[in-house]
Formats: structure tokens, C-alpha cells, sequence
């Protein structure tokens, strides 16, 4: 159950966080944002807590005719790093071999979305949308490839800003080398990219 995002303790916070920087809260042009800040962060963690096995409880009747491989490219993710609460964003690629299950399109992007908007670090969420499709749809196979930049690599420390970090997470006939090529194939970038 997802308590949701206390918003006024996140301005009392945020508020403090101003002083502590030495600007003034007070001030005409700060004074509201305690309170968007709030809001953003209501929207960046707006994951805590959140099941997502909700998204996965309904399948789709295809009367047997699953197809072989379902594949959602260029999900877009949008999560933020645990070490120091900045973004990190970019693409989400989640496939699944179905057993006897198949979910409608659209809950793939809510597993991924659940996941992502709560403290996070990028190879626990993609183990983690991993285990969720396990858990709900008991299918042969799953692969999720996460690519993203990170704005605490990007933007302080190191300040790498095209650095991307890909992590891949496997399970069962997925984790298999040349299936898992063949997906890759498909989310390969751009005009590298396989048709199907
Ligand atoms: N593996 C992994 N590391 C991450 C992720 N997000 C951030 N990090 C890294 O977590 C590490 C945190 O290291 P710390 O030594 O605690 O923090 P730091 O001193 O700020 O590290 P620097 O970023 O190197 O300055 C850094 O290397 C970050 O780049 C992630 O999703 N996965
Ligand atoms: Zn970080």
C-alpha cells in the first residue's frame, strides 16, 4: 500500500534544505518553491510502496496463440539514484517468452514505471521488473536492458555526460546466449536496429 508522498514534510524539508544553502526561502522568488519541489517529488516517488503485480493481474484471452517473443522497446524510465537522490533516465526494453500468459501492451511501461519512481539503483530495478513479470506471468523467459544516463555521473563527480550505463537482467530460456542475441538484435540503436 503506498502511503503517498507527505508533501508537506517534503517543503518543511526542502525549506531547510534553502537556509542550509544559505538562500533565503523568504524571499519572493524561493518562497513558492518548497512547495513545487513537494509536488516534483510526489511525482518522482510516486512508486513507493506500489505493488506491481497490480498491473500484471489481468491477461489477455489469446486462446493459446501467445506468439513467440513479446518484446516492448523504448519504454521510457525515469527513476533516481538512492546515493544521491538525482535523476537518472532513459530507455527501458522489456521482453517476456510467454507461458500461458499474455498482458495487455500498456501494463509492461506500469511495471517499469512502478518500479523506477522510488530510490533506486539501476541493476536492482532491472532484476527487479525482471522477478515482477516472473512473478505475474510465470512466462519462459525474460530479458530487461535498461539504458540510462545519470545525472550524479553527468552533472557532478566524474561528469561524464555521454557516459550511458546498460544493465541486463535474464531469466530462464532469455538468459540462453543466442536468444538473448536475438533480442538485443531487436533494441539494437537506430539503423542497427533488426525489423521484424
Ligand atoms: N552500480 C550503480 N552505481 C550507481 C548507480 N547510481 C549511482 N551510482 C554510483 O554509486 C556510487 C556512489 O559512490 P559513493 O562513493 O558513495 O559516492 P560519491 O563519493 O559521490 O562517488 P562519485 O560519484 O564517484 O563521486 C558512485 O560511483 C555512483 O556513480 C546505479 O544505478 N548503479
Ligand atoms: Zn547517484
Amino acid at each position: 500500500m503506498n502511503a503517498g508522498v507527505d508533501r508537506g514534510r517534503v517543503a518543511r524539508a526542502v525549506r531547510e534544505l534553502l537556509v542550509a544553502i544559505g538562500a533565503d526561502p523568504d524571499s519572493a522568488e524561493l518562497s513558492a518553491t518548497p512547495e513545487r519541489v513537494a509536488e516534483s517529488y510526489a511525482e518522482f516517488f510516486a512508486g513507493v510502496g506500489v505493488d506491481p503485480q497490480q498491473f500484471l493481474a489481468d491477461a489477455i484471452p489469446v486462446d493459446g496463440e501467445t506468439g513467440e517473443l513479446v518484446l516492448m522497446r523504448d519504454i521510457a524510465l525515469r527513476s533516481v539514484c538512492e546515493h544521491h537522490l538525482l535523476p537518472f533516465r532513459g530507455l527501458a526494453h522489456v521482453a517476456y517468452r510467454p507461458g500461458e500468459r499474455v498482458v495487455g501492451l500498456s501494463a509492461l511501461p506500469r511495471v517499469v514505471a512502478a518500479l523506477a519512481e522510488r530510490p533506486q539503483v539501476q541493476e536492482r530495478l532491472g532484476e527487479q521488473i525482471a522477478e515482477a513479470l516472473v512473478t505475474g506471468l510465470a512466462p519462459l523467459g525474460v530479458l530487461v536492458v535498461l539504458e540510462a544516463t545519470h545525472g550524479c555521473v553527468t552533472d557532478r563527480g566524474v561528469r561524464e555526460v555521454g557516459a550511458e550505463a546498460v544493465t541486463i537482467a535474464s531469466r530462464g530460456s532469455l538468459a540462453e546466449p543466442a536468444a538473448r542475441a536475438e533480442v538485443m538484435a531487436l533494441i539494437a540503436p537506430g539503423a542497427e536496429r533488426c525489423a521484424l
